[in-house]
């Protein structure tokens, strides 16, 4: 298993406070020199460290950037990410039965879709290495922000989509605001395969979640959700449920929590647990939790109504399972229709979410009827990309139009 240990005298490789660790081997990494994405010496995942990390009282502001002191950078390509709304959600909390259920609506985030924290730290990033032209594999919306942030930044954008498997709203961002999209006849592990492999030669700056800078700014999810809460109810969550596909933000809230607790912020005891959620159709990672491997098995054939997570091969997993272990959480897997019943009761609660976002709470639901989560927990479920991106979704889990003449009576008549 991964060594994920922070603290220790910086490394000689350090600049301006940062550098990049491999959790496997221990190596670092400079950060700023070379492009890099993966351990030269051992090809384990990337972690950025710090010489120090910040207490709570270091932020001011708003949005992500509130969080500069917990980043790599000062200021990035920003077009105002983050400060999402925490929404109570009253229906949902009755008919669950847990005490106080909040969601955690990365929807509202520029594009619609968490993705933008990480853009907005991964675009500045690739802007000080000076590359010349960004790219991504994605199921959509990671495709969406990086087109947004690649325009804001003036960088060429190159983006691998899984032919027919992408929503909509997602393909039409990509597409205006100026990506360069290729449709490929594979699914997104294949054109995650085929990025990766650009990338090694040099075409392009990878900027999926295994770019460690990336996962930087999606930490900020956590330390909005604890400051929320905090605000909101005077305690931070026990529990936090989230939907997972390559795992990155499973990954970036560890992260997150581990940060806190070296800064001497936060006691291990009280990380929330990190309860991932997967369709039954695309579920390696609840695979692995449910049976106490080290390891994820790649899923070669993957299918689900949540095209946002229609992923076989998490790429994060040896980040994220040791963070659903030593926070005390689990995994479970969800069907598309729990993930559809759940996306109808958040927008009963007033919630507009695509249905990837629905499995945290189809997730929720389906543990506490098993009795995995207790009645009395204070969760918070993280719902990641916006209802409009996936109008197909949308109208098909909504009610049916009437169709009626074009006078008053005639629609008193249907009334
Ligand atoms: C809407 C949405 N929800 C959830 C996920 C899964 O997040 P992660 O890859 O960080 O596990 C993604 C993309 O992967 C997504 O687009
Ligand atoms: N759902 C994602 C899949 C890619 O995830 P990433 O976080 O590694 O970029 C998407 O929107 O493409």
């Amino acid at each position: 298993m991964a060594d994920l240990t922070l603290g220790g005298e910086p490394p000689a490789v350090m600049t301006d406070g940062v550098w990049l660790a491999c959790i496997e081997c221990g190596e670092t990494v400079a950060p700023y020199d070379d492009v890099v994405y993966r351990c030269p010496d051992c090809d384990g995942l990337l972690e950025v460290r710090y010489e120090e990390y910040p207490t709570f009282e270091a932020f001011e502001g708003t949005g992500v950037w509130r969080y500069a002191d917990a980043l790599p950078l000062a200021e990035g390509v920003s077009i105002k990410e983050g400060n999402t709304p925490l929404y109570t959600v009253p229906e949902i909390e009755a008919d669950v039965g847990v005490a106080d259920v909040r969601v955690k609506h990365e929807g509202m985030n520029p594009t619609g879709a968490f993705k933008d924290r990480g853009m907005t730290v991964g675009v500045k990033v690739a802007d000080r290495l000076g590359v010349d032209r960004l790219a991504c594999a994605s199921t959509g919306n990671t495709s969406a922000a990086l087109a947004c942030y690649g325009a804001r930044a003036d960088t060429e954008v190159l983006v691998l989509l899984p032919a027919g498997k992408v929503a909509a709203g997602k393909v039409a961002q990509a597409s205006l605001h100026g990506a360069r999209i290729l449709e490929v006849e594979g699914n997104f592990d294949a054109c995650l395969d085929i990025v990766a492999d650009l990338a090694d030669r040099g075409e392009a700056y990878l900027l999926n979640s295994i770019n460690p800078f990336r996962l930087e700014g999606q930490k900020t999810i956590g330390l909005e959700i604890l400051e929320q809460s905090l605000a909101e109810t005077g305690e931070w969550p026990d529990r936090i449920v989230l939907p997972v596909g390559n795992a990155g933000n499973t990954a970036a809230l560890y992260k997150c929590f581990r940060e806190l607790v070296e800064a001497g912020a936060m006691e291990e005891e009280e990380m929330p647990a990190l309860t991932g959620v997967q369709a039954e159709g695309a579920a390696p990672m609840v695979e692995a939790v449910r049976e106490g491997n080290d390891e994820v098995r790649r899923w070669e054939d993957v299918e689900t109504i949540a095209t946002a997570i229609r992923i076989g091969n998490p790429v994060n997993a040896p980040k994220a399972l040791p963070g659903v272990k030593a926070t005390g959480g689990t995994a479970v897997a969800v069907s598309d229709e729990e993930i559809t019943d759940a996306q109808r009761a958040l927008a009963r609660d007033g919630v507009g979410v695509e249905p990837a976002s629905a499995a945290s709470v189809a997730g929720l639901r389906k543990l506490r009827a098993e009795g995995e989560i207790e009645a009395d927990e204070q969760v918070v479920c993280l719902t990641t990309g916006h209802l409009l991106k996936d109008p197909d979704a949308a109208a098909a889990a909504g009610g049916d139009m009437t169709s009626v003449p074009a006078d008053t009576e005639g629609v008193l008549d249907v009334l």
